[in-house]
C-alpha cells in the first residue's frame, strides 16, 4: 500500500550554493566504436585502441603489445582503411555504424521527447568518439541523477558487453557523486527482438525475385577458448538462431548458424562463415540469404565483410544469387525494439 508522504515546499538554496540542474533520467545507447577516417593513422589510432583492451584479446601485455605495436598495426591499418573506405560516407566523413547509432539514439530521443519528457538519450562508443566517460559527464551534467547503460549487443560477451561496463564503472570510479546506474541486460532470447528480425527479415525477402536455398545466421566470432571459460556469447548466438528458426518456421535442414570475422591465428568458434559459403557454392547451391542478428547496426563486419566480400566469393566459387539481409538499425521496428528495452529496464525511474 502506498504510504502518503507529506509533501514539504521547496527550500530556497543559500546563495553559496553549487547550482544544481533540474534531476533527470539518461539513456546510454552503447557501441564499439569506429575510426575518425579511413586514413592509416585514423584505423591505427582506432585498432591500437580496440586490440589493447584485454577483455578483447586476453594474452599478458607483456607479450601481446609488441606483436600488436610491431606487426599488426604495421599492416592491418592500411587493409582495414581500404574496407572501411569502401562503405564510407564520405559526405558526411563517418561510418556506417556511427551514422545508424546516432540515428538510433535521434530517433528514441524523438520517441520520448512528449511521453517522458524528463529522459535524455545520449549514444557513445566503447573505442574512439564520443567516449563513455565523455558522454557519462554530459548526462550528469544535465542534471541526469539516474543513468541505463544500454550495450547495444544482443548476445552477451566479455569482449563487447563487460568491456563497456568497465568503461563506464571506471569514470564512475573518479566521481564525488555518482549517478545510480543501471546496465541494460542481453536481450538474444526476448521474443520482442526475435519478432523485430523476423519480420524486417521477411521484408527484405519478399523484395527478392528468387526463393533462397539455404539461410546463414552469422554472428561475431569469439575465440574458441572463451567458451570454454565459460563466456555465454556461443550459448546466446545459438538460442537466437534457434528462436529465429522457429519464429521463421524455416526448415532446419535450409538453415545454420555459423561465426564470421576471425582475427589472428588461433581457433575461433565454428562453423566459420567463409568455408560454410564456400563449401556451399561447392555443393552446388545456388541461392543464398544471410542476416547478422548480432549487430545492432550495420557496420564494416557486415556490409563490407558479408554484403561485398562473401557475396563475392559465393558468387565466384558458382552461386548465382546471394543476398545480405540488413540489421534492425535505426528502422520503425528497430525503434519499436529499443524503446520496448529502455522502457522494460527503466521500470520505477520514469
Ligand atoms: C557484435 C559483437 C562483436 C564481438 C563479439 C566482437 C569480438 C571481437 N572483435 C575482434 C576484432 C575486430 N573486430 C572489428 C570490428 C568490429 N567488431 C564488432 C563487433 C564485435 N566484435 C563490430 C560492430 C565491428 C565493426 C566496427 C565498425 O567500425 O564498423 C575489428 C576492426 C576491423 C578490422 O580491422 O577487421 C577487429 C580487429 C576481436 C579480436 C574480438 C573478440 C575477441
Ligand atoms: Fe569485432
Ligand atoms: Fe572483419
Amino acid at each position: 500500500m502506498r504510504r502518503d508522504v507529506p509533501v514539504r515546499a521547496p527550500r530556497a538554496l543559500p546563495a553559496d550554493h553549487p547550482v544544481l540542474a533540474p534531476r533527470r533520467v539518461g539513456v546510454l545507447l552503447i557501441n564499439l566504436g569506429t575510426p575518425e577516417g579511413t586514413d592509416y593513422w585514423s584505423v591505427r589510432r582506432y585498432l591500437s585502441q580496440f586490440l589493447s583492451d584485454r577483455r578483447v584479446v586476453e594474452l599478458t601485455p607483456l607479450l601481446w603489445q609488441p606483436i600488436l605495436q610491431g606487426i599488426v598495426l604495421s599492416r592491418r591499418p592500411t587493409k582495414s582503411g581500404e574496407a572501411y573506405a569502401s562503405i564510407w560516407d564520405k559526405e558526411r566523413n563517418e561510418s556506417p555504424l556511427r551514422a545508424i547509432t546516432r540515428r538510433q539514439a535521434e530517433g528514441l530521443a524523438a520517441r520520448f521527447a512528449e511521453i517522458h519528457p524528463d529522459l535524455e538519450v545520449d549514444w557513445a562508443m566503447r573505442y574512439g568518439q564520443p567516449s563513455i566517460p565523455a558522454r557519462l559527464q554530459a548526462l550528469q551534467e544535465c542534471g541526469c541523477e539516474r543513468i541505463l547503460l544500454l550495450p547495444l549487443y544482443p548476445q552477451y560477451s566479455a569482449a563487447t558487453t563487460a568491456t563497456a561496463c568497465d568503461e563506464a564503472f571506471r569514470w564512475a570510479m573518479r566521481q564525488r557523486w555518482q549517478p545510480s546506474l543501471r546496465v541494460g541486460a542481453p536481450y538474444y532470447d526476448d521474443p520482442r527482438y526475435i519478432e523485430a528480425l523476423g519480420r524486417s527479415m521477411l521484408a527484405s525477402l519478399e523484395t527478392l525475385a528468387w526463393e533462397p536455398e539455404r539461410l546463414l545466421v552469422s554472428f561475431h566470432g569469439m575465440p574458441r577458448e572463451t567458451l570454454d571459460k565459460g563466456d555465454p556469447y556461443h550459448c546466446h548466438c545459438q538460442k537466437t538462431g534457434r528462436l529465429l528458426r522457429d519464429w521463421l518456421d524455416w526448415p532446419e535442414e535450409r538453415f545454420q548458424v555459423v561465426f564470421q570475422s576471425r582475427f589472428g591465428p588461433k581457433e575461433w568458434l565454428q562453423p566459420y562463415a567463409d568455408a560454410t559459403v564456400a563449401a556451399l557454392a561447392a555443393e552446388g547451391v545456388k541461392r543464398l540469404a544471410i542476416v547478422s542478428p548480432g549487430f545492432a547496426a550495420d557496420c564494416l563486419e557486415t556490409l563490407e565483410e558479408l554484403a561485398i566480400g562473401l557475396k563475392e566469393s559465393f558468387l565466384r566459387g558458382g552461386g548465382s544469387d546471394f543476398a545480405y539481409l540488413p540489421c534492425l538499425n535505426d528502422s520503425p521496428g528497430g525503434l519499436d525494439l529499443l524503446q520496448d528495452l529502455v522502457e522494460q529496464e527503466l521500470a520505477g525511474w520514469l
